[in-house]
């Protein structure tokens, strides 16, 4: 897998009528693309993930899995205001000559598909044989299904949805609340927040797993113990984790995203955006997700015309669309060699 760097030296509109002077992109790619270009798969990759998909998906992407460079061509792009290289909040500003910090303007989810837009005319690319994505990774594969409605021949959503909810927004307002009581929030400097951002993590997690995760996982076996119990650790561990790989800028930034996401907005209302999908489109819910309950995928899968709706399992809840490959690799073929037994709905 190549990583690679796209600079481009030109103002970028966003939807909110600010500019960026320049963006920056980086992104991967493994294996060529055919002189048909029937090969190209594009992965979106959700909140705190990045270019390297080989990495973060291994279970998908790699030589004889499912997305195989021998085979395809694999394209991701880490998203507009993510910590891993494409312009974000640490970025420098060209008018100050300084890091934006908190100056970063608001991005949405069509400025990420705008950037991505941006790498794709780059690179050439006219057709994209699959859009892949879960969570914040499938609100862009399903924007960039409606900015471009002939480029996608197939479009794979994973416990994503329409339009951010109100329970989701409420998560992230109590994540930026966490962020918001750290005193080193309003400091000018890459690590402030950070300490906001582990308790973000914290809850985060509470919504990415749920209570048979934490059962199974985390009870502790010891009848005497009061106190140190492992779900204390593990939300102190997985706290630390993103600190030590993350800023809290990128975080408050790319959780306002997702909460505008709206694919009705300007476009009539959410049916009558999804209606007007043309990719073949494979919905994918997960049964135990709290966060994106599968509610969310069946409206999906109502609306978007001639769409497929399957549901897997996971002990992960939510999580689960960055762990179950083998499940997700069988419905996917399944779903492009149109050979699915019997549909879940
Ligand atoms: C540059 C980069 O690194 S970005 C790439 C990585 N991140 C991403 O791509 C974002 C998406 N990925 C994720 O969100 C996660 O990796 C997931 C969902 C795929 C898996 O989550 P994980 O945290 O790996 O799994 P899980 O929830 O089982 O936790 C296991 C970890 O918690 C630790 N742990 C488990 N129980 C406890 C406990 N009671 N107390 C303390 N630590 C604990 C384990 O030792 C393990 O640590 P490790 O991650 O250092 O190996
Ligand atoms: N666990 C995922 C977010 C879930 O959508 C991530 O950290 O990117």
């Amino acid at each position: 897998m190549e990583h690679k760097q796209l600079n481009v030296e030109q103002p970028f509109l966003l939807e909110s009528g600010q500019v960026l002077s320049r963006v920056q992109i980086v992104y991967s790619i493994a294996g060529t693309p055919t002189a048909a270009q029937d090969n190209i798969i594009w992965i979106c990759h959700a909140l705190t993930a990045n270019s390297n998909v080989a990495d973060w998906w291994s279970g998908l992407v790699g030589e004889g899995k499912l997305f195989d460079p021998d085979r395809h061509c694999i394209i991701c792009a880490n998203i507009l205001g993510s910590h891993y290289g494409t312009t974000g909040p640490l970025a420098m500003d060209l008018a100050t000559q300084e890091r934006y910090y908190h100056n970063f303007p608001a991005v949405s989810v069509r400025d990420m598909v705008g950037v991505h837009e941006l790498l794709r005319k780059h690179l050439g690319i006219r057709k994209i044989h699959t859009c892949i994505g879960g969570s914040l990774g499938g609100q862009q594969a399903l924007e960039w299904a409606l900015i471009q409605p002939h480029l996608i021949e197939n479009l794979v959503l994973i416990a994503t949805n329409a339009q951010h909810s109100a329970w989701g927004i409420a998560f992230n307002e109590s994540q930026r609340m966490a962020i918001q009581t750290d005193p080193t929030w309003k400091e000018r400097r890459p690590d402030a927040g950070h300490a906001g951002m582990k308790t973000a993590r914290s809850i985060a997690l509470l919504s990415y797993r749920n209570y048979e995760t934490y059962m199974k996982t985390q009870s502790s076996k010891d009848t005497d113990q009061t106190d140190n119990f492992p779900a204390s650790s593990y939300q102190q561990y997985q706290g630390d984790k993103l600190v030590k790989r993350f800023n809290a800028f990128s975080y408050w930034i790319l959780s306002k995203a997702m909460d505008s996401h709206h694919v009705g907005r300007g476009r009539g209302s959410v049916v009558q955006a999804l209606q007007q999908v043309k990719s073949k489109t494979l919905v994918l819910g997960i049964r135990t997700d709290i966060l994106f309950p599968v509610e969310e995928q069946k409206f999906l899968a109502t609306h978007i015309p001639d769409a497929h709706y399957e549901e897997i399992e996971s002990l992960y809840g939510h999580d689960g669309f960055l762990i179950e490959a083998d499940q997700i690799s069988q419905r996917y073929n399944e779903f492009v060699n149109d050979t699915f037994r019997i549909s879940q709905y």
